[in-house]
């Protein structure tokens, strides 16, 4: 069975792992936490409020004993953009894939993590959102973009009043494909809007605005097992593989809109006639 460790045990890796603790499809074998948490050398169901699961948590600074000691095939990694880089760096020389769902790296910091998956030959998926929901929506807003030319794109997020990045990862990909399924030449940022409230777990508008109607797009995780459905979906995906992945990949969707679009030219639409 696939053995899997998770990075940073705030509130997306805590659920997670809660998740994955009653999941027979994978092994929890270990976590990583900072290294001045007090949750370094305690066991993760406790950490998270369930019984004792004999699954050991170890500091950032301890990461090669954390591989050794336990042997996961991959990391899932939840924690912050700073640390998950460079935890990333031993990761991929010790010869684990990555499911990356941090978000908050700069474009340089993101040119990095692939340079680095490249240089040690590694397996990874980065997913700055990890659900399957939102690969989907992603889809459809470029299909819609491309054929609503001439409308005004706009993004809206939402999320918890504690998210430390703004914008979100997720509005920062959107954003950035919307651009580039605008013709060249006439490219331009598309506008996010940001708020940070309550208690929001994660939600992700598109609107497509012309002079006289508009359609939304939007997407919206109910709960934290959003991201432990997607994590693990992801797993399953990256744990024999090699390369630089994404969700899209994951979920085969450039093969399904294939056969989306040779299905209905094998039907061509149906001629009436007045009789
Ligand atoms: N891709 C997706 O779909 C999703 C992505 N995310 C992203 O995941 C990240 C975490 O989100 P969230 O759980 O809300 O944030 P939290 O702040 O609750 O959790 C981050 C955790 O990382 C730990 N951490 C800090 N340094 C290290 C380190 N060196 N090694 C390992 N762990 C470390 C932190 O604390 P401690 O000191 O206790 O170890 C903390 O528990 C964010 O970037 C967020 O945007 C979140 C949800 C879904
Ligand atoms: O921090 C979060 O919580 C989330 N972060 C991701 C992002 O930045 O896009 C994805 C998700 O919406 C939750």
């Amino acid at each position: 069975m696939m053995k899997v460790c998770i990075s940073g045990l705030g509130r997306a890796g805590s659920q997670i792992a809660k998740y994955l603790l009653a999941c027979d499809r994978v092994d929890l074998v270990s976590g990583i936490c900072s290294p001045t948490s007090t949750k370094a050398g305690r066991d993760l169901g406790e950490i998270i409020g369930c019984r004792a699961a004999g699954v050991p948590v170890y500091p950032s600074d301890r990461i090669e004993s954390c591989i050794f000691n336990t042997r996961p095939d991959l990391i899932l990694d939840f924690s912050n953009a700073a640390a998950a880089l460079k935890n990333a760096e031993t990761f991929f020389s010790l010869n684990v894939r990555v499911v990356m769902g941090t978000t908050g790296f700069s474009k340089a910091e993101e040119a990095e993590l692939y340079a680095l998956a490249d240089r040690f030959g590694a397996g990874l998926i980065y997913a700055p959102n990890i659900t399957r929901g939102v690969s989907t929506m992603m889809l459809l807003t470029e299909l819609a973009s491309r054929i609503l030319t001439g409308y005004d794109v706009e993004i809206i997020e939402m999320h918890h009043k504690r998210k430390v990045d703004i914008p979100s990862g997720t509005a920062s990909k959107l954003a950035d494909r919307l651009r580039e399924s605008l013709p060249v030449g006439e490219r331009h940022d598309v506008p996010v809007s940001s708020v940070r409230a309550g208690g929001i777990v994660g939600c992700h508008k598109v609107m497509l605005v012309g002079e006289n109607d508009m359609i939304e797009i939007s997407h919206q995780s109910f709960s934290r097992n959003a991201f432990a459905e997607g994590a693990l979906f992801a797993a399953e995906f990256i744990q024999d593989k090699t390369g630089i992945f994404e969700m899209k990949d994951a979920m085969n969707l450039d093969g399904i809109l294939m056969d989306y679009l040779n299905q209905s030219s094998d039907n061509p639409p149906r001629r009436f006639a007045l009789v």
